[in-house]
């Protein structure tokens, strides 16, 4: 793989907020990636980065069996910052020492006073000066290794930030990466370009050049089969390979009958007419709502969507004459397996529904241009390459679409009435001028009647809820606030234009404990 040359390598060993280090380091202008620490060397070798960066963890470095840096790493003479046990790792590997804090160790605010100059806070911080940071550690440096020198020391950390500027090795035991230390992002962007003399000039622009010269690289005469959902990720993905192969490339975007209003057309038009890219538009609605009859499981719902999706794509690959690549919009969240020291296995929440199954299944090799990126980053880039407003600012939507939206069993008609209310709730939104400002916003059939009085006759129909959330991930979410009126008059709306309709309710519930969608 081909990669920028001027690159910081982040090894992670396990924290809650490694992917964020790549965040701010990218913000900075430089190209960053997340390694685990198991792969550091290879990492390593094929990046041939200009510095790295050892996340925080959650092991103790006191324990013998917690994971170390290779020490090829301290042999390349690049610059390197510990963070957390980073730093920690740093003074057991290279002669100092850490112990578990007597005082049960610092989490949360904390201030630094900063006692001489480093090249880490140049131009940023002074001698004499205090600032806020943000801490999370139950272990500390007591002894630095041989060179270093305390620079910035706090109350729960008399070796807050250290330094060997002969090595150009620096270590900090609170986390710059989180918005908690306010200068955090400075200071990575200081250690970025100042300490290891990147320039700070990687852009979007830069990006879609490497990858398409990857993916030509990737795909040479071969021919690429992309599930084109409507969504940005998929979109974006689309439009950066259709640049770099053309007509290799053909879409195809499965209408399920479980879309939203009007989503099918919007789809179409911008790629088929827009973009002159070859698209398959397959109606699938009867294959799916029949094979849903009777299904009211949310795991049987799921299961089954995702295995026709599978049979859907089969069936059109066939009909191109085959395919030898399988493209898909993963990005980097999805991509990185947190380091895991407890080995043991997770809960299935839902199965989202998984293209990921058709490779092997079809023999066919992965394109995956996004997955470094993070989601707002994939929507600058579909910004960069033309995509319109309409498409990259989008709310996600999930694969097995309004299916796993009307609890209990799907039929055409609850999706029609469905359909109908989420599109006003979305045009309310959008008229208000509210819909940036959530991150997803949806209706949920429900499988309650309740009894109403409309026109002075009496009424037994369905109860809808609303549901509106804030994240930056989709890990975890909470509700929106809308102003006071707005909520009153959709309600209003929906009750008077869609029939089968009669009592509105909002969802409240943030994530955890409850989930973004209600199956
Ligand atoms: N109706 C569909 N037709 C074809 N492919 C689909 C469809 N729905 C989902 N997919 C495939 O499943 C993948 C995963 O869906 P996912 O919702 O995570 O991404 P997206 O739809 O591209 O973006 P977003 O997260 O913004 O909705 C898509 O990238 C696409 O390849
Ligand atoms: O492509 C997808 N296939 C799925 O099967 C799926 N299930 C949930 N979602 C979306 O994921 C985010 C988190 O949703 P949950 O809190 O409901 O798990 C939210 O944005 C959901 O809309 C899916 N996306
Ligand atoms: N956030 C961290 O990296 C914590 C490091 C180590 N586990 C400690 O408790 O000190
Ligand atoms: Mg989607």
């Amino acid at each position: 793989m081909t990669q920028p040359s001027d690159s910081i390598l982040i090894l992670d060993f396990g924290s809650q907020v490694t992917q964020l280090i790549a965040r701010r380091v990218r913000e900075a202008g430089v190209y960053s990636e997340v390694a685990p620490f198991q792969s550091a060397a290879e990492a390593f070798e094929r990046l041939q980065p200009k510095g790295v960066i050892l996340s925080g963890g959650p092991a103790s470095v006191t324990l013998e069996t917690s994971p170390r840096a290779p020490q090829g790493i301290f042999d390349a003479g690049v610059p390197i910052l510990g963070i957390c046990y980073g730093q920690q790792l740093m003074s057991a590997q290279l002669g100092g020492n850490v112990i578990v804090s007597g005082d049960g160790g610092e989490f949360g605010q904390a201030f630094v006073e900063v006692h001489k100059p480093c090249a880490l806070f140049d131009g940023l911080w002074k001698p004499g000066e205090r600032h806020q940071v943000w801490m999370s550690h139950g272990d500390k440096v007591d002894a630095i290794p041989p060179g270093f020198e305390a620079v910035a020391t706090s109350p729960g950390a008399p070796f807050a930030i250290v330094a060997d500027e002969a090595r150009r090795y620096y270590g900090v035991q609170f986390h710059p990466e989180v918005v908690h230390t306010p200068d955090g992002g400075r200071l990575l962007a200081n250690f970025a370009r100042h300490v290891c003399g990147l320039a700070g000039d990687w852009t979007m622009a830069e990006f879609r050049q490497t990858k398409i010269a990857e993916i030509r690289a990737q795909v040479g005469s071969g021919r690429v089969l992309c599930g084109l959902s409507g969504g940005v990720d998929s979109a974006v993905a689309a439009v950066l390979i259709h640049e770099a192969i053309g007509e290799q490339l053909t879409c195809v975007f499965v209408d399920h009958g479980l879309l939203r209003a009007g989503e099918g057309e919007q789809v179409v038009s911008l790629f088929r007419n827009h973009y002159n890219i070859p698209l398959v538009h397959v109606n699938a609605e009867e294959q799916f709502l029949s094979g849903l009859a009777g299904v009211t499981d949310p795991e049987a719902k799921r299961k089954f969507i995702g295995k026709t999706f599978i049979d859907v794509f089969e069936a059109e690959a066939r009909k191109i004459g085959g395919a030898d690549f399988l493209a898909q919009g993963t990005l980097y969240p999805d991509v990185i397996e947190s380091v895991s020291f407890t080995g043991g296995p997770s809960v299935t929440i839902k199965s989202h529904h998984n293209v990921g199954g058709l490779p092997e299944r079809m023999n066919m090799q992965l394109v995956e241009p996004l997955r470094e990126l993070f989601k707002d980053e994939v929507r600058e880039l579909g910004r960069e390459l033309g995509l319109s407003e309409q498409f990259v600012g989008r709310h996600p939507f999930p694969g097995p679409g309004l299916a796993i939206r009307i609890p209990g069993e799907v039929t055409k008609e609850r999706c029609d009435i469905l359909r109908k209310a989420d599109a006003i709730y979305l045009e309310e939104i959008r008229k208000a001028g509210l819909y940036d400002a959530i991150w997803q916003a949806f209706a949920v059939l429900l499988p309650v009647r309740s009894v109403g009085v409309m026109g002075d006759g009496r009424t037994y129909d369905s109860v809808l809820a609303l549901r509106a959330v804030t994240s930056t991930d989709g890990m975890t979410a909470q509700a929106f606030q809308f102003p006071g009126d707005f909520l009153p008059r959709v309600t209003t709306r929906i009750i008077n234009e869609v029939r089968g309709i009669n009592r509105v309710t909002y969802d409240y519930t943030s994530k955890p404990p409850g989930t973004i969608e209600w199956e």
